[in-house]
């Protein structure tokens, strides 16, 4: 449904743009309907400049994203724009600054009304919004005529996806959508793309949160510096992580029953990147040039060799 082929972005910065920072490297993976996919990585690794980019908020430097089938650098215009994003969403990390403050929360819906369903008639209309509302566990009564500040955050997250629902859409791309929710309605939203999952929906879910990427998704992509270093089937990357990188984030999420003594020795401290030999570069490649290489059924590694990743 999403691919992403050779995906670059470089950022303009510095006085009057003089300088480049280039955010995201080579980056390939793809989303299925009914698939989560997490793309997990520390701060400033690059993932929400990644969600931007199938989102079209900003374009790519270089490489293809494409959208059942079609490029998304070819969705030019009013129109295409429409339909792109009737079939693809966002959510964001803080639900807040999506709802103005002045206008009761339930707006987002009539904004969807007037640019997508003009033609819609206010009862099936309020019918519709009032069914998207229940399948994000919402009771329409409860939040339909609120303020945004008369809401939790909660709330208001599931009122974005509801609006999301309202599209019909087939790809949520939901960019730490649980950072700022607290814990007990952290495993309600999960569960809810969870079933959102389980209706077809593709769900790229962003996070940096390497617990949270285990419990939802099907495929893991870990990113470190704008670069994947590993990617593969979650329960597969998490029980066998192969790249130095992946090894030290598991290491450093607390375990219960492990001291952080005993994983910094099983992981072999920071010398842990040069104990590994890089399949990659054992295989003959050359350091920071071959690519990810397979290393299980859908499981593949970057680089690791010293410098390189
Ligand atoms: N508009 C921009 N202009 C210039 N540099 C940017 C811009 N947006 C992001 N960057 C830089 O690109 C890199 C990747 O940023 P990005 O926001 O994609 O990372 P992230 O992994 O989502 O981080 P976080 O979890 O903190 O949001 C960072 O070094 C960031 O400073």
């Amino acid at each position: 449904m999403l691919q992403l082929q050779g995906v670059g972005k470089t950022y303009r910065i510095g006085a009057f743009g003089g300088q480049s920072l280039q955010a995201v490297h080579d980056v390939g993976f793809g989303v299925g309907a009914g698939e989560v996919v997490s793309l997990i990585g520390e701060s400033g690794s690059g993932k929400s400049t990644i969600g931007k980019m199938v989102l079209r908020l900003i374009p790519a430097s270089r490489g293809r994203i494409t959208f059942e089938d079609g490029d998304i650098a070819g969705v030019r215009g009013h129109a295409r724009s429409k339909e792109y994003y009737r079939r693809v969403q966002g959510v964001f990390q803080d639900p807040f600054s999506c709802f103005n403050p002045i206008f009761k929360a339930d707006r987002v819906f009539e904004l969807v009304r007037a640019e997508y369903f003009p033609a819609s008639a206010a009862a099936p209309w309020r019918a519709k919004v009032e069914e998207a509302l229940t399948t994000v566990g919402l009771d329409p009564g409860q939040v339909l005529g609120k303020y945004p500040h008369q809401l939790s955050g909660g709330q208001l997250q599931r009122l974005l996806i509801a609006r999301a629902l309202l599209l019909d859409i087939r790809l949520l791309v939901a960019d730490e959508i649980i950072s700022m929710l607290d814990a007990s309605t952290r495993i309600d939203v999960l569960n809810l793309l969870g079933d959102l999952k389980a209706r077809g929906l593709g769900i790229l879910f962003i996070t940096h949160d390497l617990s949270l990427g285990n419990y939802i998704s099907d495929t893991a992509v870990i990113l470190r510096r704008g670069r994947i270093v590993e990617s593969g089937a979650t329960s597969e990357v998490f029980a066998s992580p192969v790249h130095p990188y992946t090894r030290r984030l598991l290491a450093s999420v607390p375990q219960l029953h492990t001291s952080w003594e005993q994983a910094e020795a099983e992981l072999g401290g920071d010398g842990a990147e040069g104990e590994r030999t890089c399949p990659g570069c054992g295989d003959g490649g050359r350091p920071g040039e071959h690519g990810l290489v397979d290393v299980g059924d859908r499981h593949a590694v970057g680089c690791f060799a010293t410098g390189a990743g």
